[in-house]
């Protein structure tokens, strides 16, 4: 088996075990896994959750003693890191490895500059055989800079550190035709190969009041690290051995395998980095031009632009039914995109008095579905 990088994703529930309090005798047998995974030669990440409940520990608080406001969750999350990275901090010693902690927050990942900071800094801890010890920075991140759920985070980890594979570790043995806690017929999917609507319409949102998000931002995740040609596996963080199985090919839980080739830096940062500003809408031409053939988007094959943007900023791109396609980096802002929609390349210069190239979205920077 090829040497690999795996992101392992920790949630609430794995850490606590559906109480109240970090449940440490686990955390050390996921910690036992993490180091034969790296005695086995692979680069390994870890996405942890459980800073809000490792604060409400501290703080001796339960779910019934204080509000689920914002910046009560801050406090908790302030109180808790701290706690949190100890743990890791002593129970990685014990094999002797040395972790780092990065803390994150969308807003380091949408300018691509401080995305390419945050990447060097990552691979720099993974040279010198220091394991990334990830959570988002929650004490500091407000609602408009937020990734606001560890599944996300882990997908853009994983986009950012280069990973192979990113395992999803959950109370779940995996995603369920429905949610095994209100349906016991549910079955467990054993591999997604599309995330379609029907594969979304199965996950429901976290009902243990523990996590964040459920199955459903599991699956954003899936589609966000697919789509980087990254391969995603949801299972259980209790099941025996389970990261070891992983890392060994086995199979384990619910597996996605990714839907493109690794990408190349740019368009990692385009589907890592800034939510899209707008939209363009393409006729059928474009569209098959864009996906069949890897062509550059000429304004000819764009029917509509939706939304503000700047030149620069990350466009979705849909097709004539609304379905995103694509997404990628306008080379005009919205307001020039709309004069010159539909128009032929000679035609664009004369229209605005300048030209980028008559392209609106080069297929450098451009990343399909
Ligand atoms: N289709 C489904 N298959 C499996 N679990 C599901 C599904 N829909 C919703 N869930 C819920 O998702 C929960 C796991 O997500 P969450 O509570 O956010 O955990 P974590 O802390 O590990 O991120 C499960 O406990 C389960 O109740
Ligand atoms: N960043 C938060 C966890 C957020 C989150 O997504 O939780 P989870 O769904 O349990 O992975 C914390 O450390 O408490």
């Amino acid at each position: 088996m090829s040497k690999q990088t795996i992101v392992v994703k920790l949630g609430t529930s794995v850490l606590t075990g559906g109480t109240s309090k970090l449940d440490r005798a686990h955390m050390i047998e996921l910690v036992r896994q993490c180091a034969l995974l790296r005695k086995a030669g692979h680069q390994l990440i870890v996405v942890t959750s459980g800073a809000i409940a490792a604060g409400r520990e501290h703080l001796s608080l339960t779910h019934g003693n204080i509000a689920p406001t914002i910046a009560n969750k801050q406090m908790l999350a302030a109180v808790g890191q701290s706690r949190l990275i100890q743990v890791w901090e002593s129970l990685f010693s014990i094999y002797d490895i040395h972790v780092g902690q990065m803390l994150l927050t969308r807003a380091d990942l949408e300018d691509r500059e401080r995305f390419l900071n945050a990447k060097d800094m990552l691979k720099a801890l993974l040279n010198h055989g220091i394991v990334p010890i990830i959570n988002e920075n929650d004490a500091v991140a407000t609602a408009e800079i937020k990734v606001g759920d560890n599944d996300n985070l882990s997908a853009l980890a994983a986009i950012l550190g280069g990973a192979d594979k990113l395992l999803l570790l959950t109370d779940q043995p995996g995603l369920f035709t429905a949610d095994p806690r209100n349906n016991p017929d549910a079955k467990l999917i054993e591999e997604v190969a599309e995330i379609d609507a029907s594969i979304r319409s199965l996950a429901g949102d976290s009902v243990s009041g523990l996590g964040t998000g459920g199955m459903a931002t599991k699956l954003q995740a899936a589609e966000i690290a697919g789509r980087a040609g990254i391969e995603v596996v949801i299972a259980a963080g209790h099941s025996e051995n389970v990261i070891t199985r992983l890392s060994e090919g086995k199979s384990v839980g619910t597996r996605f395998p990714p839907t493109s080739s690794p990408l190349e830096n740019r368009k990692q940062w385009i589907l890592a980095g800034p939510p899209p500003h707008g939209e363009l809408v393409l006729d059928e031409g474009a569209c098959k031009a864009v996906v069949e053939r890897g062509s550059s988007l000429l304004p000819k094959g764009i029917t509509a632009i939706n939304g503000e943007f700047n030149r620069g900023d990350v466009v979705r791109i849909v097709n004539p039914q609304g379905l995103e396609i694509a997404r990628g980096i306008c080379r005009y802002p919205a307001k020039d995109m709309n004069l010159i929609k539909g128009l032929h390349s000679e035609q664009i210069d004369k229209t605005l008095g300048y030209g980028y190239g008559s392209v609106a979205v080069h297929r450098d920077d451009l990343v399909l579905k």
